[in-house]
């Protein structure tokens, strides 16, 4: 028998509560090395819940959650600190990671290079758009060389253009680092876009619904990618499977 890596993520029979109110329930997650899963699913079906308790901020009441590797995370909204430059919030998490001061500020360059933002360390948050801000985000998960990336729906809040080109820049950094994503959206054609794996949500309680595989997710040219007919026609499978499940008409 070949050795096989346990996966980075594995949940099973997870189920989070909130109070009265049962988040999400019976949720199995399986999600190996190196693969870009995504979360799908209608408002309040438990998306950001379930990546919470993978990131470790919510404790599940029930199941097992295991995290094998080193995660980080990048939220809906960048959340820097607005008094430091670009390269000080990502020298900050690179202090927090036990870099040295010494090397920092050559690495939170280096850092923000690969997001796309070179020259622009001196910046502070108000000098920034918001897609180079969430930029900046993402440059500051790097600065801990997660092998796990936790991604929250980091792109919702920006323009459609910037939206297109962090998608493909996430997509690339992903596939060249082989980091581990599990990204949550409510957006079917980002899902089908990022994901080797699409996973739909159900709600109340949340649980998987449907699992839904991209068979050109390796594929390298993403030029015209949205327009192919294969694309279009998984995404609106998948647009059509989180409208059953927020129906209650979809199972796994
Ligand atoms: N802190 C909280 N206290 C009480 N209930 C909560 C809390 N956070 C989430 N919930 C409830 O848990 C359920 C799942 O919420 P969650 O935010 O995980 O869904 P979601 O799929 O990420 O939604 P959205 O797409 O709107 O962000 C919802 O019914 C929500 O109202």
């Amino acid at each position: 028998m070949p050795d096989v890596a346990p996966p980075d993520i594995e949940l099973r029979g997870v189920r989070v509560e909130y109070g009265p109110v049962t988040a999400v329930d019976g949720v199995d997650l399986t999600v190996p090395a190196g693969e870009f899963t995504v979360l799908v699913g209608a408002s309040g079906c438990g998306k950001t819940t379930l990546l919470r308790t993978v990131a470790g901020f919510e404790i599940a009441t029930a199941g097992s959650v295991e995290v094998r590797r080193r995660t980080g995370v990048v939220f809906q909204q960048p959340r820097l600190f607005p008094w430091r430059t670009a390269r000080g919030n990502v020298a900050y998490a690179l202090a927090r990671h036990g870099v040295p001061r010494s090397e920092r500020a050559a690495r939170a360059d280096a850092l923000l290079e690969r997001v796309g933002l070179a020259g622009l360390g001196g910046r502070r948050s108000w000098e920034l758009s918001g897609g180079q801000q969430q930029r900046v985000a993402i440059a500051r998960a790097l600065a801990a060389e997660p092998q796990i990336l936790l991604m929250d729906e980091p792109f919702s809040a920006l323009d459609a253009l910037t939206r297109e080109h962090l998608q493909d820049e996430v997509r690339a950094l992903a596939a060249d680092t082989r980091t581990t994503v599990l990204f949550v959206t409510h957006s079917a054609e980002e899902a089908v876009l990022l994901g080797h794996r699409v996973l739909v949500l159900a709600p109340a309680p949340g649980r998987v619904a449907a699992e839904v595989h991209v068979p050109f997710r390796d594929r390298a040219d993403t030029e015209g990618l949205r327009t192919e007919p294969e694309f279009t026609a998984l995404r609106a499978r998948v647009d059509d499977l989180v409208r059953q499940a927020a129906d209650g008409h979809a199972t796994a």
